[in-house]
């Protein structure tokens, strides 16, 4: 018989115990009924030696859900896939695992230090006869865990603490990272809308794929590395445990390349945050509170996000010229729409309060990186140590980064070419971005040779680009200098003649 079946058998003896009680408790004198109670009680405890635990779904009001339960969750999944005669699958990762847990109404046993335990999971559905528009949100599900009365100090002691554990670093192993990114707030609310819509994070870019100087690469990876392992050391300066990186440098030069990177190497999620769908400081608040701990947060063209209001205001402005133009400019219309324009913004104070303020109250590991092609247009406070700790600039290509797409694109690690390469990138400047593109054989007839020949060839075209570029530019400020030059004595002139002009009128006066 297995243990369900005992526990049933115990649970209705006892239940028909407590009928019986209840008929004597009505008939026997008060003195007689004491007694009684004490010994059935003494009999019930006899005959049913089990204490029980149950761990519900949702803590609180059914908001949160419970961390506990999580936990048992992913530590009963590994011995359900073994003991459990009715299991549930679920994909996992690139979907290709299957992961397979407990299904409802089923029990798994488990032994812990010589003591033998009964794990069951179970759901409450109401039968409340209301037509819920929800009907999944009302099912309550929980574990309920059963012991024998002499492990007691084990099981709460030690045993929970050991499955807590387990279950955590089942989580670790198969964390699915994810890609989230800002809804809409319009779309915030109503049955299962949330801030964030995500997808799985898989993207290819690690440190080894990509192209940067090494020194400089292996300085970023122990700055991440130390940052993850400084949970006291934050806590003992006082600091919440949070890191700013501002990554900088012209298009294609690796700054999204480098965010990916940086996510599979510390395996965080990544929140993509568009600031230009945000309304206000309160959202802006509300979305990054709601964001999970152990996550990079970005910010990408921080320079264009934050000139966000200007931008706006210049768009309405361009409507209404256009309204105004077809004669349909409406007055109250147009009042409405300045103020939604006023409402709709997130101030540059906005960030900053959120980076310095919320964080520290929110615990957890949390990176936040911004990236801009132009670093002198951002706010100095925005960018200053403490706030962005850790300035990164991404550049144009130079050799060691070569090697690095050389050997990612074309499998080479040394070529009679490179030195030919190496010399012209001296002479010329281009994006990894561009090196990649060249490096990447568009046929099957072409070979590493054509690949690295048609970089050369590329690079050369560059030179001479940018060569063009100078002269021309070198020509434009001179003919600038000398319009200048021919204002400024045409202007000395016309200043000289009415000087003079005024000497006589002042001569005659007199
Ligand atoms: N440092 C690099 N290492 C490896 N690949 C790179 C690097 N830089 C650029 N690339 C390649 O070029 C493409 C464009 O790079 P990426 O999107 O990271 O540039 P970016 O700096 O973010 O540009 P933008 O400023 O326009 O957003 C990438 O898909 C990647 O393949
Ligand atoms: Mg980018």
């Amino acid at each position: 018989m297995i243990m369900r079946d005992l526990l049933m058998h115990l649970s209705s003896a006892v239940g028909g115990l407590m009928i019986i009680v209840t008929l004597f408790r009505d008939h026997f004198p008060p003195h007689l009924r004491d007694l009684l109670e004490k010994y059935t009680s003494k009999l019930v405890r006899l005959l049913y030696p089990y204490i029980q635990i149950t761990f519900p779904e949702y803590t609180g009001e059914r908001l949160k859900k419970s961390d506990v339960y999580t936990a048992i969750q992913n530590y009963l999944t590994e011995k359900a896939t073994t003991g459990a005669k009715k299991l549930k699958a679920d994909t996992l990762k690139d979907s290709q695992s299957l992961i397979l847990s407990m299904d409802d109404n089923e029990e798994v046993t488990d032994e812990f230090q010589g003591a033998k335990l009964w794990w069951f999971s179970n759901k409450i559905v109401p039968k409340s006869m209301s037509m819920s528009f929800y009907p999944a949100t009302e099912e309550r599900r929980f574990y309920r865990l059963v012991f024998h009365k002499h492990h007691r100090d084990l099981i709460t002691g030690t045993y929970i603490k050991h499955v807590m554990n387990e279950g955590k670093a089942i989580a670790l192993k198969n964390r699915q990272r994810k890609l989230f990114t800002n809804n809409p707030s319009n779309n915030w609310y109503g049955y299962k809308s949330t801030k964030w819509s995500h997808v799985v994070f898989e993207h290819p870019a690690t440190f080894d794929t990509l192209a940067m100087e090494p020194k400089k690469k292996q300085e970023i990876m122990s700055d991440l590395k130390k940052f993850s392992e400084g949970k006291e050391y934050y806590k003992k300066i006082g600091k919440a445990w949070k890191r700013g990186y501002l990554l900088y440098g012209p298009p294609g030069t690796g700054k999204s390349t480098m965010i990916a990177a940086m996510a599979n190497f510390m395996n965080y999620d990544v929140y993509d945050l568009e600031l230009t769908t945000v309304k206000d400081n309160s959202e802006l608040r509300k979305l990054l509170i709601d964001t999970s701990t152990k996550s990079i947060i970005v910010i990408e063209d921080i320079d264009c996000s934050l000139d966000l209001t200007g931008q706006r205001k210049k768009a309405k402005k361009k409507k209404e010229d256009d309204e105004d133009e077809e004669g349909k400019g409406d007055p109250a219309k147009k009042m409405k729409e300045e103020e939604e324009t006023k409402a709709s913004k997130v101030t540059l104070s906005g960030l900053l309060n959120f980076i310095d303020g919320i964080w520290s109250g929110c615990g957890g590991e949390r990176i936040i990186i911004f990236t801009t092609n132009f670093i002198d247009k951002l706010d100095p406070a925005l960018i200053r140590r403490g706030r962005m700790d850790k300035h990164i600039e991404m550049s144009y290509c130079c050799f060691e980064a070569f090697k690095v797409l050389a050997n990612n694109y074309l499998d080479v690690e040394s070529h009679p070419l490179f030195g030919m390469i190496e010399a012209k990138m001296k002479e010329t400047n281009m994006t990894p971005a561009d090196v990649a593109e060249n490096l990447m054989p568009k046929s099957s007839t072409e070979t590493r040779e054509t690949c690295l020949r048609s970089l050369i060839k590329a690079l050369e075209e560059a030179k001479e680009e940018a060569a063009k570029k100078m002269a021309e530019e070198e020509e434009e400020a001179k003919e600038s200098e000398a319009k200048d030059a021919a204002n400024s004595i045409e202007e000395a002139k016309e200043n000289g003649v009415v000087a003079n002009g005024k000497l006589e009128e002042e001569k005659l006066n007199v």
